[in-house]
């Protein structure tokens, strides 16, 4: 993070990152602030059900959907296990804040609190049942995470994750592809989920609908990157943007590298929040 005066945001290290953090701070009302959760709010964990935010990150969510137009979590995860992880539904007083899970296949908000999600593609029960015979000699700690839209093949408890994915990863992509799904990495992990569904997509819809004129995308991982090359179309069509990489040794360098900004992971994350609210609110 570039060093700043004590209680202001940390300058950006690209001047569209400058336009975009302005824009955000002059009409704070009109803006988006678009999070990813695993890696961003919360440490990565061996288990996926394990992954709770960092200390701090719902109390710095909460204090700034008062401040800003919308709030965001875009996130890989079913909304329903989001919203378990946070414990969202039991704090009181939260602003305006919208989660697209599975990468924008479904939608909650703290106004109706109601998830909508379409029923999953055929090929996913079809993945379902093939994953365990193709499994069935991967390395022992190999898990697969089941979210009813999507699955996914887990490596991190195995004893050398990179090679355990770089092995089973043809198998799975074919075995995706066959049944008209994708195959996308992440941190140790390969999705299996229905094709044209992505970050990009779901942050250029909500821009649209919730009429924003300035963004700021925050992400970790392979994920995260049609997000941030979504910020930087809509940046070369007018509309100023940030994009913040929570910082690790296990980020994709094309994240850590095209990021405006750089934070010191989610603790790095809640600071930077911490200091937008104080600065909004102040
Ligand atoms: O878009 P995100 O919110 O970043 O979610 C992406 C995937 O994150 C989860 O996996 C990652 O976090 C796990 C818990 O820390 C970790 O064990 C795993 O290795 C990471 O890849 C989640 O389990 C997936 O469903 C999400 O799609």
């Amino acid at each position: 993070m570039t060093e700043s005066a004590p209680n202001s945001p940390p300058a950006p290290r690209t001047p569209a990152g400058g336009a975009g953090l302005a824009a955000l701070l002059t009409a704070p009302e009109r803006a988006l602030i678009a999070l990813d959760y695993d890696g961003t709010l919360a440490p990565i964990v061996p288990r996926p059900s394990d992954a709770v935010p960092a200390p701090g990150a719902m109390d710095a969510l909460r204090r700034i959907s008062h401040e800003i137009g919308t709030l965001a979590i875009i996130t890989g995860r079913p909304v329903d296990s989001l919203l378990e992880l946070t414990g969202l539904e039991k704090i009181p007083d939260f602003g305006n804040l919208i989660i697209l899970g599975q990468y924008g296949l479904q939608r909650w908000d703290s106004g109706s609190r109601a998830i909508s999600s379409p029923e999953p593609l055929p090929g996913v029960a079809a993945v379902r049942a093939a994953l365990p015979e193709l499994l069935r000699d991967a390395p022992v700690g190999t898990a697969v995470e089941d979210k009813h839209q999507a699955l996914v093949v887990h490596v991190r408890r195995t004893a050398d994750p990179d090679s355990a994915l770089a092995a089973l990863t043809p198998a799975l992509t074919a075995l995706a592809e066959d049944h008209g799904m994708e195959a996308a990495p992440g941190k140790r992990v390969l999705e299996l989920r229905p094709p044209g569904h992505d970050k990009g997509g779901a942050l250029r819809r909500l821009i649209a609908a919730c009429q924003a004129r300035s963004v700021l995308v925050a992400g970790d991982d392979y994920g995260d990157l049609p997000a941030f090359e979504a910020v930087d179309e809509l940046r070369a069509g007018g509309l100023p943007g940030i994009t913040v990489c929570s910082d690790s040794p296990e980020v994709p360098d094309v994240i850590r590298e095209r990021a405006d900004l750089v934070v010191g992971g989610p603790p790095g994350m809640v600071a930077l929040l911490e200091v937008l609210v104080e600065r909004l609110s102040g």
